[in-house]
């Protein structure tokens, strides 16, 4: 069938950049057909040549900004936008946290909720360097073992050694890893036959304690020279924990279901907010640690403890908003469905001398209605979801216990706002700004604090 798009595959046209997307491509349109175009800034005149259309919208690449945007910075590596590492390289600092409120602002419009207000995002000092974990793939290039990223919507590995938002230990020990599997020749991982030995590198390093953990994701059991790899690995400076995770499916999930401690500890330590945390490789961990305090501080504050409260922290992960915000309550409680994650819960709380804290391993969603059920009244609950939100028994057990305050933090404004109306229908209302939080600097990723309180 003929396409019926007014644009044509590998032709070039000028255009006018109306919108950005939430994943921060430029939008423009040709008798009313989007284009959606990467490195594009709104109010910029482009020609831009189409290098994909569908039924609905097409995709073009910028080959000439016509009228620069005074919101264009020199980017830093095409690398970046072409894998989505950093697809706001190229908009200055100011302008991205503009954009970041602009977006929960636009979707609380659309819900007919424009009447809440959004604070200006919380941003961070130095935006780039701030990622304490990495999850690389390995692939073959021309005979070689390369690390590297994907190329946005596919999983072609474009080889980097700097990934800009990370920090720059991390990239230096991904680097050294990649050296030592190519000096004991290990076979990089071949999707399409599901063959191949190692398929990814992930390291993690906390910010203030420096240690380092490398986890080798490997398709088989078995790895060729294993001993001197880890021997090699281990030696790196900080490293405190070389971990093997086996993956023997042909999937998309990165990590597998079996480890084995390789050398040295199965955890790493880091600190937040004067807190000592213990973090396995299978659990939660918010990224930008400096962002993350932050954000905990604003979802204490917001709290409004003074000692006496009971909380519930639904999706807690290692128990970091738990252990917070018990240093101000009489009780804390947490649910969290990775049972390492409560395991580091639980010593987290033992280290930190949190006795007044109690984790549970379970389905929020089931969770929440057992406490319902148990008569437990909380004054505060605060809920930490991952990007789909609150499910509705989630809601409505909350509601169903009665608190005064709900701390809503939330990593995706669409399902913020949706749950924020579906709140509204049991009534509990937004009464303060909702503050974005700048969690991730340099990509369209929203992070925000909303309080909802008892009508
Ligand atoms: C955004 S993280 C927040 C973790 C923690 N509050 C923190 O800041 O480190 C969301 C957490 O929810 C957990 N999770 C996902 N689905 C869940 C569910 N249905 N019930 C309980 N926990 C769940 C994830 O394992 C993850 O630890």
């Amino acid at each position: 069938m003929k396409s019926t798009a007014p644009v044509e595959k590998n032709l070039v046209y000028t255009v006018e950049i109306e919108d950005l997307t939430y994943q921060g491509m430029g939008v423009a349109k040709i008798e009313h057909f989007p284009i959606f175009i990467a490195d594009s800034i709104p109010g910029e005149k482009i020609e831009t040549k189409i290098i994909k259309v569908q039924k609905n919208f097409a995709f073009g690449r910028v080959e000439k900004v016509l009228e620069e945007s005074p919101d264009r910075v020199e980017s830093n590596d095409a690398a970046y936008t072409q894998t989505g590492i950093a697809p706001l390289q190229h908009i200055t600092y100011d302008a991205q946290l503009k954009f970041k409120q602009n977006q929960i602002k636009n979707l609380l419009k659309k819900s007919h909720l424009e009447d809440l207000e959004v604070a200006d995002t919380v941003g961070m000092e130095n935006p780039t360097g701030y990622r304490n974990k990495a999850q690389i793939p390995v692939r073959k290039i021309k005979g070689k073992l390369q690390t590297g990223f994907f190329k946005r919507n596919s999983h072609d590995l474009v080889p980097i050694e700097d990934f800009y938002i990370q920090d720059p230990v991390i990239d230096k020990v991904i680097v050294e890893v990649r050296d030592i599997l190519r000096e004991f020749y290990i076979d990089p991982y071949r999707e399409a036959e599901n063959k191949g030995i190692i398929r990814n590198i992930m390291v993690r390093r906390g910010r203030r304690s420096g240690q380092i953990m490398v986890v080798l994701i490997t398709r088989t059991k078995d790895v060729p020279h294993l001993a001197e790899i880890t021997e090699a690995i281990a030696a790196i400076d900080g490293v405190v924990s070389v971990i093997q995770n086996i993956n023997y499916k042909q999937t998309n999930v990165i990590m597998g279901d079996e480890d084995r401690v390789l050398a040295g500890e199965s955890v790493i330590h880091d600190e937040l907010l004067g807190l000592d945390f213990i973090i396995s490789a299978h659990s939660f961990y918010q990224v930008n640690p400096i962002q993350t305090e932050k954000l905990y501080q604003l979802a204490i504050d917001k709290a409004g403890l003074t000692g006496e409260e009971t909380v519930i922290d639904v999706y807690s992960g290692i128990g970091t908003i738990s252990l917070a915000m018990a240093k101000a309550a009489k009780k804390v409680y947490g649910v969290e469905i990775v049972k390492e994650a409560v395991q580091d819960a639980k010593i987290n709380a033992f280290q930190n001398n949190a006795s007044n804290t109690e984790f549970v391993v379970g389905k929020a969603e089931e969770q929440m209605q057992k406490w319902q059920e148990d008569g437990l009244k909380p004054d505060v609950v605060v809920v930490d979801p991952p990007r789909k939100g609150l499910d509705q028994s989630v809601i409505d057990a909350t509601v169903g216990m009665k608190p005064k305050r709900v701390v809503y933090v939330s990593c995706n404004p669409a399902t913020l706002v949706r749950d924020i109306d579906r709140f509204g229908e049991q009534g509990y209302v937004v009464n303060q700004p909702i503050v974005p939080v700048d969690q991730f600097p340099q990509t369209p990723h929203v992070e925000s604090v909303t309080v909802l309180e008892r009508a």
